[in-house]
Parts: structure tokens; C-alpha cells; sequence
């Protein structure tokens, strides 16, 4: 029988290190320095050690993952995970606009957000804690990586409150993370990755989570499976109530009046994309109001309330400024 003052004692630190951790991964503003957050860790750790049967899913002790998987259990989509169509310029741009104020017949607004360059992801939450996460697969049919997605420091083990629901989104490497991942790999003369897109696949899709915990892997998550079991009533919400409940959104989202607004976003972060510390392969367009997404419906492939606006390829650009043009 462990005395209470141990079971009080570890339950503080636990709460106190996932605060600290989810102000360091989620909010990217850390309120501890590192050494304190790393002496309150290792006190867990000893009483942990001392007493197996404190430990609880949701420790921070959970997230430096342990186990060698034998391979990824299938996991059913009851609700699909769609695909975006894609439109490549200004004109279809302004046609999904029209196609959707024939269909609604009035003006609407739309969500814009950045089209991150990662890995789709589900993760389904049974009474705020964490039960399972999965990659799109074919968007009926993913694979259960639960294991490795509990060591994404920014996906929270448990939530703010204790709903049921299962969050969509992305899971990326970090420009950063990818440089210095594919630096050590030439160093020790492994093969390197193509680009951050790939090493975030190949690393969510390791059979030992330890070597995923160790690829500082991030998210931002962007929906919820069925719009009923959040209480917002559009995109917009729905991204603040995501983050409300201790998700990572990405804050570069907008709200835009009119087409001519979303335009004007997608130009200005074709600007930005390579000042950004993720990669984006172009902006997803989204009508705000859920009712009208309703109402717009999905075709086989894809909902016809959202477009994806893609990018020209960034290492085309690349390419063409490395080759020496005659002059
Ligand atoms: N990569 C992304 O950053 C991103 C991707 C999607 C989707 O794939 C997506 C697919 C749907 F069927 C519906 C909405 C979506 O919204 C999305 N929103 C995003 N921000």
C-alpha cells in the first residue's frame, strides 16, 4: 500500500508536467526553464519506479514510448476521411465560388487555413482521455499508430474536458527537426529523407515508438469526424473550441467575406510559405457555416463545401534557380 502523501505527490507532478508541457509543445510558450521542468520529471520517475502502479496513461513518463510493435492493427473509419479536390489557380477558384452560391443561392463566408504538408490523422477521445489514433489509410481503411502518436508532445493525452470525440488533422515534421533528422542520418550514412512530409510518414510509421519519440514530431488539428459533437456551429468556431480543449491550431486561420479576401490570403502566403517553420503545400478553402456544409454535401470523392488552392512545387523553384542560365 503506497502512502498517500506519495499517490498525492505523484499526481501533482503529473499535473504539473503536462501543464508545463502542453504550454512549452502546444502554446509554444514555455512558463518553466527547462531544468526545473527536468528535476520534476525525474522525481515522477524515481516515485514511478518505487511504485509501478502509479502509472497512468496519461503520465508525461508515457510519452517517451518503450514498446516494439509487431506491425499496425486496421483501423475502420465510421466516418471517411475525404479527399480535397484541388484547383491550381485564380479562375477555378472563383468558380468553386460560384458553384457555391448558385448551390446555397446567396454569398457566403469561408474559413481559409494553411495546407499542411504532413501526415492526416484521426485521433478518437473517449471521455477527454485519448483511446486511439490512426493514419487516413484510403480514407475508409487507416492503420492504428495510437502507440507512436502518444509520444506528438502536442497531442494531448488528455483533454480539457472530458468529451467524446475523434479530432482530425495533420501531423508534420518541422522544417528544423527534418534539417537536423537528415543531417544525423548522412552522418551515419543512412538514407535521407526527401522531404519533411516523408520523414513525418516514415516516423509515425516506426514499429519502435522510441525511435519515434525521438523525432519531435508536431500537429495541428483542423476537425472533428461528426460537427455534432463539438458545440460550435461553424469552421471557424470549431478550430477555437479544438484549441479550447488543448489541441494545436494553427493561428494563421481566416475568416473572409468575400472570395476576393480568400484570393488576397492565398497570394500573401505564397509570400510567406518559406518563412514558415513547417512546410505547406498550398491553403484549403473551406465555407464556414456548418449547416451549409450540410447542405453542399460531399461528391464520392470529396466535400463540395472545400477546395485545396495548391502551390507551384517549391523544389521547381529551387531547381530552376540552381541551374546556370546562359546569359
Ligand atoms: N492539410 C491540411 O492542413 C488540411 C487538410 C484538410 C483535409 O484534408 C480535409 C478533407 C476533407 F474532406 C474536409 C476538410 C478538410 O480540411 C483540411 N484542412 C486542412 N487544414
Amino acid at each position: 500500500m503506497v502512502e498517500d502523501s506519495v499517490v498525492k505527490r505523484a499526481k501533482e507532478l503529473r499535473e504539473q508536467l503536462n501543464q508545463y508541457s502542453y504550454e512549452y509543445y502546444v502554446k509554444d510558450a514555455p512558463s518553466v526553464e527547462d531544468f526545473v521542468y527536468d528535476s520534476l520529471y525525474q522525481e515522477l520517475v524515481d516515485i514511478e519506479n518505487r511504485h509501478p502502479e502509479l502509472v497512468t496513461e496519461d503520465s508525461p513518463t508515457q510519452r517517451v514510448g518503450g514498446r516494439v510493435l509487431e506491425g499496425f492493427e486496421k483501423v475502420v473509419h465510421n466516418v471517411p476521411l475525404y479527399s480535397l479536390n484541388d484547383v491550381f489557380n485564380k479562375e477555378d477558384i472563383t468558380a468553386f465560388d460560384q458553384r457555391v452560391q448558385k448551390a446555397l443561392g446567396h454569398q457566403v463566408s469561408y474559413t481559409c487555413e494553411l495546407k499542411i504538408d504532413g501526415l492526416s490523422v484521426s485521433l478518437r477521445y473517449e471521455d477527454g482521455k485519448l483511446v486511439q489514433g490512426a493514419t487516413r489509410g484510403d480514407g475508409s481503411v487507416g492503420e492504428d499508430i495510437t502507440e507512436n502518436l502518444k509520444t506528438v508532445r502536442s497531442i494531448p493525452l488528455k483533454l480539457k474536458n472530458s468529451v467524446t470525440l475523434e479530432a482530425r488533422g495533420e501531423c508534420y515534421m518541422p522544417k528544423k527537426s527534418f534539417m537536423r533528422l537528415n543531417q544525423n542520418r548522412e552522418e551515419e550514412g543512412q538514407d535521407i529523407f526527401a522531404n519533411p512530409r516523408n520523414a513525418a510518414a516514415g516516423s509515425l510509421r516506426q514499429l519502435d515508438t522510441k525511435i519515434t519519440a525521438k523525432r519531435n514530431l508536431s500537429t495541428f488539428l483542423y476537425s472533428v469526424a461528426d460537427t455534432n459533437s463539438l458545440s460550435s456551429s461553424s469552421q471557424y468556431e470549431a478550430l477555437q473550441e479544438l484549441e479550447d480543449l488543448g489541441f494545436q491550431t494553427n493561428q494563421e486561420r481566416k475568416l473572409c467575406r468575400s472570395i476576393d479576401e480568400v484570393w488576397d490570403y492565398i497570394e500573401d502566403f505564397q509570400e510567406k510559405r518559406g518563412d514558415l517553420p513547417y512546410e505547406i503545400d498550398g491553403v484549403v478553402i473551406k465555407v464556414n457555416d456548418f449547416d451549409q456544409q450540410e447542405t453542399l454535401g460531399y461528391t464520392v470523392k470529396a466535400p463540395r463545401w472545400a477546395i485545396a488552392y495548391k502551390f507551384p512545387p517549391e523544389e521547381a523553384q529551387t531547381v530552376i534557380r540552381d541551374i546556370q542560365w546562359p546569359v
